[in-house]
């Protein structure tokens, strides 16, 4: 999928939101727990009953690898029901040495057709430029996390001027590798106080934003700041959505939730992006 199709649903939808996979077998409902694949019918159903609400789904590969052989079959599973005008985010936040790099590249792209993939700029240009020779795929790097730690390197400064942050020099740095039709960054929902920064590097750029919902990120901040001409924002969400209930009534709960949310982007989307 490319930026002008990815920005078409956007606006089809009326939504740019992306629902975290994030299936913990520990937490999905226990009617699910004696069938043959609980990760993949729970996947299935909430993709069922949210599709029409988001544009993009981001299952993390954690709560799959985690379960061994028989979580990768869920995620391959997951995988092949999402339709082709739904973008799909594998969150692997990988990246190593260009032979290592490859592989996960492939790994992710063409064993698993995801559209893009996380990826974290620490290991440099060399890391990340394999996951971009693939065509009509994406690499969305890690720029300025959601978490608190985000502050232990991302803000220190570069320079003896203090003038720019470790975050921006990211961001500047990888617009050499690729364009803003291959890179996406992720800056969390609870960085408001940069996202201006942000955007005045990247002004092209979407940004993938996880943070609302559970981790208390502001949605209307974010979208007010971080909007650009063809939205440029995936706002992830995943348990605030996806455990919405425990009960059997789950997929019917987290689409009042999507919808909810998606509502919500709709007089966003009204009032910064009016068509
Ligand atoms: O790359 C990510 O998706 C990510 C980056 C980040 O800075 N913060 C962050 O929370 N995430 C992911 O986004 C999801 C957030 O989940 P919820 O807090 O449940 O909405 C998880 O899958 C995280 O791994």
């Amino acid at each position: 999928m490319n930026k002008a199709q990815l920005f078409a649903q956007i606006r089809l939808k009326q939504s740019y939101l992306c629902i975290g996979l994030d299936t913990d077998i520990n937490k999905i409902p226990k009617h699910l727990l004696n069938l043959e694949d609980p990760v993949f019918e729970f996947n299935r159903q909430i993709v069922e009953a949210t599709l029409d609400l988001c544009v993009a789904y981001k299952p993390n590969i954690a709560f799959y690898e985690a379960l061994g052989r028989k979580g990768w079959e869920s995620l391959e599973k997951t995988v092949a029901i999402l339709p082709e005008n739904c973008f799909s985010i594998a969150d692997a936040k990988r990246g190593d040495i260009g032979n290592t790099s490859e592989l996960y590249a492939r790994a992710f792209f063409s064993q698993m057709n995801f559209d893009s993939i996380t990826v974290a700029p620490y290991m440099g240009a060399d890391s990340v430029k394999p996951f971009l020779g693939h065509e009509n795929k994406w690499v969305i790097l890690l720029a300025l996390t959601s978490n608190a730690g985000s502050h232990d390197f991302q803000l220190l400064p570069t320079n003896a001027e203090g003038t720019e942050m470790l975050f921006e020099r990211v961001l500047k740095t990888s617009q050499q590798w690729g364009s803003a039709d291959q890179l996406m960054y992720v800056v969390g929902a609870t960085q408001t106080a940069y996202i201006k920064k942000v955007r005045e590097i990247v002004p092209d750029h979407f940004l993938l934003v996880p943070g609302v919902g559970a981790q208390g990120g502001s949605l209307s901040e974010i979208s007010q700041h971080g909007f650009n001409k063809e939205c440029g924002l995936l706002v992830n969400s995943s348990r605030q959505i996806i455990y919405a209930s425990s009960g059997e009534d789950f997929a019917e709960k987290a689409r009042a939730a999507a919808k909810e949310v998606q509502q919500e982007m709709a007089r966003l989307l009204d009032k910064y992006l009016p068509a």
